[in-house]
């Protein structure tokens, strides 16, 4: 785990102490935009860009989501890193799940960020997206790399139809992802790796208080925004399907699981069943990667060996409408 610095690796942990024991995300250094457009600097086109992923991590997984619903597999290749971060931060393997670097034959991911910007200062995160002909990062943060994926190609999409993000809904889908990713997709982290007593309870108090309003929201209604699938849904779900296998456990999220909601565990075996999605979920991966990178949380490195999941339950939702 480290980051560059002026282009040069520095193997070290998170600054929690600088913020009152408090974790706090950094912004994304690479923020360009794929466009429908010829004249673009990054132009929408088949083959042209490259996803770097780990399969352990929400913000990557959310992405290959929406590569897989409009049907970008054969436009956008991947390559998926080792699902251990260790001192050298995400490196390139041929462990099982893990696709090498197709491009470079690269060791590590930080040397896709030195090629990109020699002098680079930051974090080395996934998702990343590599433009093969500037030879550049367009973007490594995932929130824009989803409306991208949603729209920006549709020229070469199998789905140009699906449609995540309508423009009727995006008020309400932006009003959700405001909260959900506050205090439930970067909540988790918050507590996992709060280095103070008070900073992990606050944490941990709004995850829990929100999930509560989730649950309570999703008795009602099917879906989280209007009345079909779109973005926020998608958005929850990685985390969601992460909770009971690694954020009760190794951040400590404990108050309830998952399984316990009455809703919300529906609502997951449902995103979870519909087609694609169990494809993009790597549950090895997961739980491999926390446990096993996270030495200050976790020093044996012991991964546990439960819990028994049935997401292939009936979930049960068909009662609040009908699916879209
Ligand atoms: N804002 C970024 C966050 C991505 C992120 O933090 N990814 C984690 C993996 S889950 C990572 O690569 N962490 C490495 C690090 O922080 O050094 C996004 O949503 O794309």
């Amino acid at each position: 785990m480290g980051l560059l610095v002026e282009g040069q690796w520095q193997d070290q942990w998170y600054d929690t102490a600088s913020h009152g024991g408090r974790f706090v995300r950094e912004s994304a250094g690479f923020r360009d935009w794929v466009e429908p457009s010829a004249d673009a600097r990054f132009p929408a086109a088949a083959g042209r860009y490259q996803l770097y992923v780990s399969l352990a991590c929400p913000w990557a997984h959310r992405t290959l989501i929406l590569r897989k619903l409009k049907g970008l597999e054969t436009a956008i290749g991947v390559a998926i890193v080792d699902p251990y971060m260790g001192e050298w931060g995400w490196s390139f393997s041929d462990a099982p799940g893990a696709i090498p670097d197709p491009l470079y034959g690269l060791d590590h991911l930080f040397e896709l960020y030195q090629k990109a910007a020699p002098n680079y200062t930051g974090r080395v995160t996934t998702p990343t997206l590599w433009d093969t002909h500037h030879e550049t990062i367009v973007s490594n943060e995932s929130a824009d790399i989803v409306r991208m994926f949603n729209s920006a190609f549709d020229e070469v999409a199998a789905h140009p139809e699906r449609d995540y993000y309508p423009a009727e809904l995006r008020d309400e889908i932006d009003a959700v992802n405001e909260r959900v990713y506050r205090d439930v997709n970067n909540g988790v982290y918050k507590a996992g790796f709060a280095t103070t007593q008070s900073a992990y309870e606050d944490a941990f108090e709004t995850l829990f208080a929100t999930l509560d309003a989730l649950d309570a929201r999703l008795a009602e209604r099917r879906y989280l925004a209007g009345s079909r699938v779109t973005e926020a849904d998608w958005r929850l779900l990685v985390t969601l399907v992460r909770f009971d296998v690694v954020y009760v456990g190794h951040f400590k999220c404990n108050l309830r699981r998952i399984a316990d909601y009455p809703h919300l565990s529906g609502y997951l075996r449902e995103l979870y069943q519909m087609p694609g999605i169990a494809e993009t979920t790597n549950f090895d991966h997961i739980k491999q990667h926390y446990y096993r990178s996270h030495g200050t949380i976790n020093p044996t490195g012991i991964v546990p060996a439960g819990p028994a999941l049935d997401l292939y339950a009936p979930h049960g939702r068909e009662v609040l409408g009908p699916a879209v």
